[in-house]
């Protein structure tokens, strides 16, 4: 195994270097339990978004580990730019911090061991606040918030770090939908500023949106990377999740777009319940709850 923070590979598509490239790479937990992937390689370029879907317990967050050096792989090889920003999939309430102060913690890696924050740190952390929209919440615990505050206060915590490279553990999974759409556009940006970005998700509508490139866990063996446009089609998203996708185009307020639809059955709201039961429900007689005043 090499996780290699320095230096990076030759240069790859449109002339810059990648910000991340892997090579064979191989993990399991323990030489009793199975692999949960191998041989797996690929490139991530400066502004490019890399999103990785699959089923449960596939293999996603443990990839992500790997990736960001907090596990070491049993083969293959990680080499990266040296600022990482990780952002978990757990983000429990954690310690009792303010939230400007969580997301000035961003800036750790660019300060001495006790050095103060500076006025530049401060700065970077209050336009990251505003950048993700949390700048309102400034002052509040971020023990206090709810889920998706606390995922959307992270993501602020990994943009004030400045890092090159974001990998984020399913950054939308606990959000709203206008939330989701905040943190896709927020994502969007960062890669067009020319940040490296790489999430798991469970929405292949967002991987659609906003990825270049896709890694598909299909199966219990293969892993496939290559463009969400090639890779991210009805018939492999079927396959990777065990049921009916189709990827029509739609016609929305901003223009048309490839989105996922998952075929869950027939539809519930369909069922003919009355007589399902047997009777309309109209002729059930109502209780008579004598024993209220
Ligand atoms: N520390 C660990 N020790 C042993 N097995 C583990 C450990 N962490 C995870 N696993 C197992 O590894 C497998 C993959 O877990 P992982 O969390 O990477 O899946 P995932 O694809 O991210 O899942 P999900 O989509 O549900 O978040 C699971 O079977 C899990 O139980």
């Amino acid at each position: 195994m090499t996780v290699l923070s320095m230096p990076r590979p030759a240069s790859g598509n449109q002339g810059q270097d990648p910000l991340m490239q892997v090579a064979d790479l191989g993990f399991r937990y323990s030489r009793l339990r199975p692999w949960l992937f191998r041989n797996l390689g690929f490139t991530l370029q400066p502004g490019e978004i890399l999103s990785i879907l699959g089923p449960n317990a596939r293999g996603k967050t443990t990839l992500l580990k790997c990736l960001a050096g907090l596990l070491a792989p049993r083969e293959g090889s990680v080499s990266c730019a040296p600022g990482i920003g990780y952002v978990p999939q757990d983000h429990g309430a954690g310690p009792s911090f303010s939230v400007a102060e969580m997301v000035l913690m961003g800036r750790t890696r660019h300060l001495r061991a006790y050095q103060t924050p500076r006025r530049e740190d401060h700065d970077a952390a209050e336009a990251a606040m505003e950048r993700v929209g949390v700048a309102a919440w400034a002052e509040r615990d971020y023990s206090e918030l709810s889920g998706g505050q606390r995922q959307l206060v992270l993501i602020a915590r990994a943009v004030a770090s400045g890092c090159e490279l974001l990998i984020l553990d399913e950054p939308a999974s606990a959000l709203d939908l206008n939330n989701q759409s905040r943190v896709l556009a927020v994502l969007s940006g960062l890669a067009s500023d020319g940040m490296g970005i790489i999430m798991t998700t469970h929405h292949p509508d967002h991987a659609l949106h906003v990825s270049k490139n896709v890694l598909l866990f299909v199966g219990s063996h293969d892993v496939r990377w290559g463009p969400t446009d090639e890779l991210l089609t009805g018939p492999a998203l079927s396959e990777v999740y065990g049921l009916p996708i189709c990827t029509p185009t739609v016609g929305t307020v901003s223009g048309e777009r490839v989105i996922a639809v998952p075929d869950f059955g027939p539809s519930c709201r369909a069922c003919p319940v009355p007589e399902a039961v047997g009777a309309p429900l109209i002729d059930l007689p109502l209780p008579i709850r004598k024993d209220l005043p």
